[in-house]
């Protein structure tokens, strides 16, 4: 902040205010997931478990207690520059914050074996830019609470490489999470550390911060090998050289001047030169000394600011502009819906911004002339400036609350030890303290998986948080992303789940958001509703829909703000699933499955980096996969409804269909639910349509549903009315594998979705396809929809006729296939699955009216029964279609669906001999499509037609084939 606001101050008088204040910025680095942020957190005194993982930067501000030479007390305002960890942040963004921070934290994941390398890799970048050079850093071996963390100090530094480390430094192995079950200093402990290592050589390091903020040279990126530079001085007289590299804008004043301006306003300033001298500061540092105290008097010898590493670099203002410029390019490119980089500016920056301090943090005390650190555990209340920051905090009733800040605990004289002290380096004024930490048996999170996190804290938080609603002002987003995420996540998947994304921001959606809580709720009702309903063997699905339709829901909504400026939709569920996929590009070093968490990120990083405090990156997959449930929604209209998000979910699914095809042995999820629902709207819909809705029984409804829901998005478009003879038993049909007749009915409808979606089979069926094959697929739902359209009635007609002593007699065999369709006389009732096979659109081929006619011989039960449907369906389905089109009409539905075993008996005979004698060349297409029962068809077909005058009743076109 320092920095920033020496930049940006123009007048003298504002250079001298600044000049009396001690502005520290710190600057927090690690990989991502490392526990960078919940560190932070910890430091301002409101720890959580469920923080999300950070886009860009966030930047908050700590009040820290110092006292002045003339005793005055004060509060310093610190700085805190959260980064992102994730690799393209690493490597384009980190360096910017590099000459703007007095100190830094590093924060690695120690229970997180597999990146340790990549951990040795970063923080060497760190500590050998020039940048870096001979700043402090605090080291926090993090999560410690879980198991195989390492909490040796010489294991750390062993596999980090810095037992030579001459800059001055302090590992501290932490736990930056609340554990109920003990209290951690470390961290308090190590930034307590940091501060005052800072405040010894602030002049100098100020000195830096302030000359580099009037150029700003990138630095090398991290992740780019950087020769690790010795320790040795000499090397900072010489200036960086600028990189030419796209950077991303500093973090500019705008996002942090005013802040830091508030806050220091709100704050007492301190001369902190006065302070320096200070001798408890100056002891906590000699104790650090112990592992390099040549290090310290050199450090101190000399100054840490190098002459030349002043200013005019002229590598700047400009730049800095351009680049500005082009991070919002890049933000534009991203994937990220809507205006990304304005709602990212605006957002982010008004988060980042929120000058004021939060309820949740704790007010510092002034410390005590002669030792503030130490003081502040008196006068740890509540000071005048922040009054009511106690009373207001949303954690109250969380353990960590017990200690609002950080700085407080510090006070106590050297708490807990685990802070490593390592011969070497470790510190020095909380040596004292260690206290054994490692509790880790005590610990209240098991060695759960990477992701798991414990929900009950978490709840509590969350709650409070909504209550609270400190998200208004930015920090509180973040936090209330954090504490609200995973509460409804938890709900949701009762907890079993592994959260890759840990930090899930569910409950920020629906609670914090209003906006979104219109539009989430009922998809969030939804998404309960489907991970109940849905079979327990889904239990992937379930994951997957939950979780990712919260999380992503959470980040459009929260993390992202400006994606949230796009109209995204909640997201579907369906869409949701994927996130978990999608993890970011950034983590390939990471070993766990890269959940997530980082997953998210990828492409965000380059969307603004800066501006966006906190944001969660929705992966760009998201996007993609927004669009497709969106679609969905939109021509079902099941947005309007809640349920219809969870029909459009499962109609989104491919797999759904699949699922049906497959039926007989998979469970299907959707098979109950979407049925239900979809009936009832569908009615409505139909309504709209021709159909005579009283007449149409619950099939027609239900096969309508599919058609329109359970069908993908593809469907999207208003799908003609599905046939009636489809249409019948759809809903009861879907898992009717069995039937074969009706499903052969039901191909009519769904030709037409399948040669849309599949176009493949289109051509395999049109080939096949004698000449009678006019049924091109493409036609034939030409003409399906069409009559769909134009006859409604037929439908009708068959359910007043069940009666139909073609069907009736005839079907004395369906029974057999009409499982389900015992309400509907007729075997029509199966509507609904083939149509995604695209299979169907072959059995559509005309040939087989042909077939038919050379072989009436089928069995005459079958065929007649199928005759009438396919009296039905032409109809219906081929109306213009002539004759030829009405006999093939019908067995094509028939074979795609029945293609299968079930209904071998009658239809199966009957199709072989069909496919010798006539079919030859369409019983390579039968064979594909396995539907038998085409023959059978054909001969029933035939036979209707010839005999069966109630056939033709319905089907006053069959003449044409005669
Ligand atoms: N068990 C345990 N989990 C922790 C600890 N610290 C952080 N976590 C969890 O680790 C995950 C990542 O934490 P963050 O603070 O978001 O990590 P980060 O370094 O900020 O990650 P990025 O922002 O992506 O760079 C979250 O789910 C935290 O709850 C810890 O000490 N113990
Ligand atoms: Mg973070």
């Amino acid at each position: 902040m320092g920095a920033a606001s020496c930049k940006n101050s123009k007048s003298p008088e504002q250079n001298q205010e600044n000049a009396n204040k001690t502005n520290i910025t710190i600057g927090v680095f690690g990989l991502d997931y490392a526990g960078k942020t919940s560190t932070v957190k910890a430091i301002e005194g409101s720890p959580t478990k469920h923080a999300l993982p950070t886009v860009s930067t966030n930047t908050s501000t700590v009040p820290y207690p110092v006292s002045t030479k003339r005793g005055e007390k004060s509060h310093e305002p610190i700085q805190i520059i959260d980064v992102s960890g994730q690799r393209r942040f690493r490597e384009d963004s980190w360096p910017d914050y590099y000459d703007k921070i007095h100190g830094l934290i590093f924060v690695l994941d120690a229970s997180e074996k597999k990146r340790i390398t990549e951990n040795k890799q970063t923080l060497d970048d760190l500590l050998c830019d020039d940048k870096l050079r001979d700043k402090p850093i605090l080291i926090l071996a993090n999560k410690q609470d879980r198991t195989g963390a390492i909490d040796d100090e010489k294991e750390i530094k062993k596999k980090l490489d810095i037992d030579q480390l001459k800059i001055k430094h302090k590992i501290e192995f932490c736990t930056a999470i609340p554990n109920n079950d003990k209290d951690d200093d470390s961290i308090r402990t190590g930034f307590s550390w940091l501060i005052r290592t800072i405040e010894a050589n602030y002049s100098d390091l100020n000195a830096r911060v302030v000359n580099n903020a009037k150029g700003s040279n990138r630095s090398k990126p991290i992740g780019r090998k950087n020769d690790r530079k010795s320790d040795d001085s000499n090397s900072e007289d010489e200036p960086p050289s600028p990189r030419k590299r796209m950077t991303i804008p500093p973090f500019s004043k705008t996002r942090t001047d005013v802040r830091s301006t508030n806050d220091s306003n709100k704050l007492p300033s301190i001369n902190h030169a006065k302070n320096i001298p200070k001798s408890s500061s100056r002891d906590t540092h000699s104790e650090d000394d112990d592992g390099d105290v040549n290090y310290n008097a050199r450090v101190r010898a000399r100054p840490v600011i190098s002459p030349v590493d002043n200013d005019d670099y002229s590598y700047n203002r400009s730049s800095n502009q351009a680049n500005t410029t082009k991070s919002n390019t890049l933000a534009k490119k991203k994937k990220v819906i809507g205006p990304a980089s304005n709602a990212n500016k605006d957002t982010s920056y008004k988060k980042s911004n929120d000058n004021e301090l939060k309820s949740y943090r704790a007010p510092y005390e002034s410390l005590p002339d002669d030792d503030p650190w130490s003081s502040i555990k008196k006068t740890s209340k509540t000071d005048d400036t922040f009054p009511n920051l106690y009373s207001k905090s949303p954690i109250t009733n969380d353990a960590t609350k017990k200690y609002p800040s950080p700085l407080l605990r510090d006070i106590k004289p050297k708490s807990s030890g685990l802070t490593s002290k390592g011969p070497n380096y470790s510190d020095n004024d909380d040596d004292d303290d260690s206290s054994s930490k490692k509790d880790k048996n005590k610990s209240t999170f098991p060695p759960k998986t990477r992701y798991d996190d414990d929900d009950d804290s978490y709840k509590k938080i969350s709650s409070s948080y909504s209550k609270n609603k400190p998200l208004l002002t930015p920090k509180k987003t973040t936090l209330g992303a954090y504490g609200a995420d995973d509460d409804d996540y938890d709900k949701l998947n009762n907890k079993t789940n592994n959260r890759p994304f840990g930090s899930t921001p569910t409950k920020k959606l629906f609670k914090h958001d209003e906006e979104d809580e219109e539009e989430s709720d009922p998809f969030k009702k939804t998404s309960l509703k489907l991970t109940k309903t849905v079979d327990s063997d889904d239990d992937d699905y379930k994951k997957k829909t939950s979780k990712s339709y919260l999380s992503s829901s959470d980040r459009s909504n929260f993390d992202n703000d400006y994606r949230r400026t796009t109209s995204k939709p909640p997201l579907s569920p369906a869409t949701t699933s994927k996130r978990s996929k999608d993890n970011d590009d950034d983590d390939d070093d990471s070993p766990l499955p890269k959940p997530l968490s980082r997953s998210r990120f990828p492409n965000d990083n380059y969307v603004s980096t800066l501006s966006k405090p906190t944001n969660r990156l929705i992966a760009d997959d998201d996007g993609d996969s927004y669009k497709k449930p969106s679609s969905p929604y939109s021509t079902n209209k099941s947005l309007s409804t809640p349920k219809k998000p969870t029909s459009s979910t499962y109609g989104a699914d491919n797999d759904d269909d699949h699922d049906k095809y497959n039926t007989k042995t998979t469970h299907r999820p959707f098979a109950t639910t979407p049925t239900t629902k979809k009936l009832g709207r569908f009615d409505e819909e139909d309504e709209e349509d021709d159909y005579d809705k009283k007449k149409t029984s619950k099939s027609y409804l239900s096969s309508s549903d599919r058609s329109n829901f359970d069908n993908d998005y593809r469907r999207t478009t208003a799908k003609p009315p599905l046939s009636p003879a489809t249409t019948t038993k759809r809903s009861k049909d879907d898992d009717d594998d069995d039937s074969p007749l009706s499903k052969s009915l039901n191909h009519s409808r769904f030709n037409s979705d399948i040669d849309r979606s599949l176009p493949p089979y289109k051509s395999a069926t049109t080939t096949k396809k004698g000449d009678d094959d006019d049924d091109d697929d493409d036609d034939d739902d030409y003409k399906s929809k069409s009559k769909s359209n134009s006859k409604p009635k037929v439908p009708l007609r068959f359910n007043d006729n069940d009666d139909l002593p073609s069907s009736s007699s005839k079907f004395g065999t369906r029974p057999k296939y009409d499982d389900d369709d015992d309400d509907n006389p007729s075997s029509f009732s199966k509507p609904t699955i083939r149509p995604k096979y695209g299979n169907d659109n072959r059995s559509s081929s005309p040939p087989r009216s042909t077939s038919i006619s050379r072989k009436p011989d089928d069995k005459a039960s079958l065929s007649s029964p199928k005759m009438n449907t396919r009296s039905k369906f032409d109809d219906d389905d081929y109306p213009s279609l002539s004759s030829k089109l009405a006999t093939q009409s019908p067995r094509l539905p028939s074979r795609s669906k029945y293609t299968d075993e079930d209904y071998t008996s009658s239809s199966k005979k009957n199709s072989f001999p069909s496919r010798d004698d006539d079919y030859s060349g369409k019983g390579g297409l039968r064979s594909r499509i396995g539907n038998d029962d085409f023959d059978s068809t054909k001969g029933g077909f035939h036979s209707a037609r010839v005999g069966s005058a109630a056939t033709q009743r319905f089907r006053p076109n069959m003449n044409d084939d005669d």
